[in-house]
């Protein structure tokens, strides 16, 4: 659905992307992450035909982005970070016109604009005018405008910014619903970690222009960060005497807490608690922290995709 080779787009002396190869497969969900400034608009307005790629080719359901833009156009919908619909308009109309525009017949505007404002849960404040919507319906409305055209593929570009908490997750279920429902391939930019984990099944990790790291998050996260378990002893002996238990394990103690850098830490560790109950040194506290994308980008960078360090999803057990 999408293929570039050294997609490449520099502004005077920012290379803002630099080298793309990129393929994307027919009903992929693709994300790309990575911090402010990484290149990941650029590529998508490439992508879209907005703007010519300085140098590399890509091609884009078929067609190539700078030769066959109108093609390209066609079967692409790609909503943008501002607001597309006219907020004087009700959003009904607003859906209706833009089939129009892309050479629908009134019947076939008004049945898909339906279609979509019942599957993007806009039934109740289509027919308000779009000024008077909140931030998650107004961006819901720009996404059914983008898909009036029953495009193959869809580009999100940062969908939930802006969005709270609530919305947010609600803007993820209707993308994720659409997604099976039309089987459409979606490429959508994000900053937020949670949205490229728990929505994509790859992630394309952009760090100054270029993909640093491309599979899924689980992958990704097992391949470069893994799972740390922390175990904690009543005794600084207890610790040195479950350090020998575990040695298969590389334990790093700290005083009275050992530290196991391992995948699977979730079901291993039920093991090795056994193991030193057996072994005359139980522990008296377990913590299983595991690891987030950002700690994948700090991996791969030394730098944090937050401002303010890592974040960390920790299980904490009494045993
Ligand atoms: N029209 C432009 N003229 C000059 N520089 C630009 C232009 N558009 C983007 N850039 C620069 O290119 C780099 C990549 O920008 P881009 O918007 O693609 O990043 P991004 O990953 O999408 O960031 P964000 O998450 O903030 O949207 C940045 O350094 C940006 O300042």
């Amino acid at each position: 659905m999408i293929e570039t080779q050294g997609l490449t787009k520099h502004f005077k002396d920012v290379r803002a992307v630099d080298g793309i190869d990129l393929t994307v497969a027919p009903g992929e969900l693709v994300a790309l992450l990575g911090p402010n400034g990484a290149g990941k608009s650029t590529t998508l307005r490439m992508l879209t035909t907005l703007i010519p790629p300085t140098s590399g080719t890509a091609r884009v359901a078929g067609f190539d982005v700078v030769r066959q833009q109108r093609e390209v156009r066609l079967r692409i919908g790609y909503i943008g970070q501002g607001n597309g619909a006219g907020h004087s308009q009700r959003g009904r109309d607003e859906l209706i016109s833009q089939g129009r525009a892309y050479g629908l017949g009134v019947k076939d505007a008004r049945a898909r604009a339906a279609t979509l404002i019942e599957s993007l849960g806009l039934a109740e404040v289509a027919d308000r005018k779009v000024s008077s919507l909140s931030g998650g319906q107004r961006r819901r409305l720009d996404i059914a405008m983008g898909l009036i055209h029953a495009p193959d593929l869809l580009f999100l570009d940062e969908p939930s910014t802006g969005l709270d908490p609530q919305n947010r997750a609600n803007l993820q279920e209707h993308i994720l619903d659409l997604r099976a429902r039309h089987e459409t391939t979606i490429v959508l930019t994000t900053h937020y970690l949670d949205e490229a984990d728990s929505m994509a099944e790859r992630v394309i990790v952009v760090d100054r222009g270029r993909i640093i790291a491309d599979d899924s998050p689980q992958r990704l996260k097992a391949e470069h960060v893994g799972d740390l378990i922390t175990l904690g002893f009543g005794h600084e002996a207890d610790a040195a005497s479950a350090a020998s238990t575990l040695s298969g394990l590389h334990p790093v103690r700290e005083g009275t807490r050992l530290l196991i850098s391992t995948q699977g830490a979730p079901r291993r560790v039920t093991g090795m608690l056994d193991d030193l109950r057996a072994g005359g040194s139980p522990a008296v506290e377990v913590e299983v922290t595991r690891p987030t994308l950002d700690d994948v980008f700090l991996k791969l960078t030394g730098r944090s995709l937050r401002e303010g360090g890592t974040a960390e999803t920790r299980e904490l057990v009494e045993v």
